[in-house]
């Protein structure tokens, strides 16, 4: 699906990342923790084609980031589903609006869409709240808008950076519920994450790889997690 090979990322600060390597199998579901500031955002944007890599190789679907046009970044990116640290909602549309834009922006007739539509927001719980406006949102009912977003295309990945920050346990386990659904469904899941007792939860219910990154390195995380 997505292959790091022996990737390296720097930026004026310096060298972020470094001799990273990777490979997303069809259907895995992978943690992605480390301290805050260590890159988690900046790997998964290298996973989805969002950033080059300065040196190593990224492969989308089989196809070297570096043989790719935009127009084929973008073709991939519908197979990748991404629910943004910030959700980066359009305030002044509504909730539907929001989460069927993926759908216009690829053309689609939304018009057509709507049954699909309907039932997605039924899935993560807010057909009631489909007209809301974005600054209307609680923080849980944000990323499950952000999730249902991610989703509307049904990409084979969906990469969820901290999902469940800012949001009380309960919701958590609820949008992880919704991650380990899709997953069940053949989707292959990462998930950047903070909350150790997330992917404890987790752990026991699905065979999940945890990855850290420390001092620019990717690292599988020990057993005691
Ligand atoms: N192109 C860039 N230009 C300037 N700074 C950058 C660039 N790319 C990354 N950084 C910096 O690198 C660091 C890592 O950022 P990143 O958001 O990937 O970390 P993170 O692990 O996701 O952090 P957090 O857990 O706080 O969200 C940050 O300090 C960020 O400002």
């Amino acid at each position: 699906m997505i292959e790091l090979d022996n990737v390296a990322y720097s930026y004026g600060g310096g060298e972020l990342l470094s001799e990273i390597s990777l490979k997303l199998s069809p259907g895995s579901f992978h943690f992605l923790t480390g301290p805050s500031g260590a890159g988690k955002t900046t790997f998964l944007k290298l996973c989805y084609g969002a950033l080059r890599p300065t040196s190593g190789q990224v492969r989308l679907f089989n196809t070297d980031l570096r043989n790719m046009t935009r127009d084929d970044i973008a073709l991939s990116r519908r197979r990748i589903g991404v629910v943004h640290q910030d959700c980066q909602f359009l305030d002044h549309l509504s909730v539907t609006e929001n989460v069927s834009l993926p759908l216009t922006v690829a053309g689609h007739d939304t018009l057509a869409e709507q049954s699909n539509l309907r039932e997605l927001l039924k899935w993560v719980g807010l057909f009631d709240r489909a007209d809301a406006l974005p600054p209307e949102l609680s923080g849980g009912e944000r990323q499950r808008a952000a999730l249902a977003r991610a989703v509307i295309m049904s990409p084979d990945v969906i990469l969820a950076d901290e999902p469940t920050g800012n949001i009380d346990w309960e919701m958590s386990q609820r949008l992880l519920q919704l991650l380990l659904e899709l997953n069940r469904m053949g989707k292959t899941i990462m998930v950047a994450t903070h909350d150790l007792n997330l992917i404890r939860t987790a752990k026991n219910q699905v065979q999940a790889r945890v990855l850290r990154i420390s001092n620019r390195r990717l690292q599988l995380a020990g057993a005691d997690l």
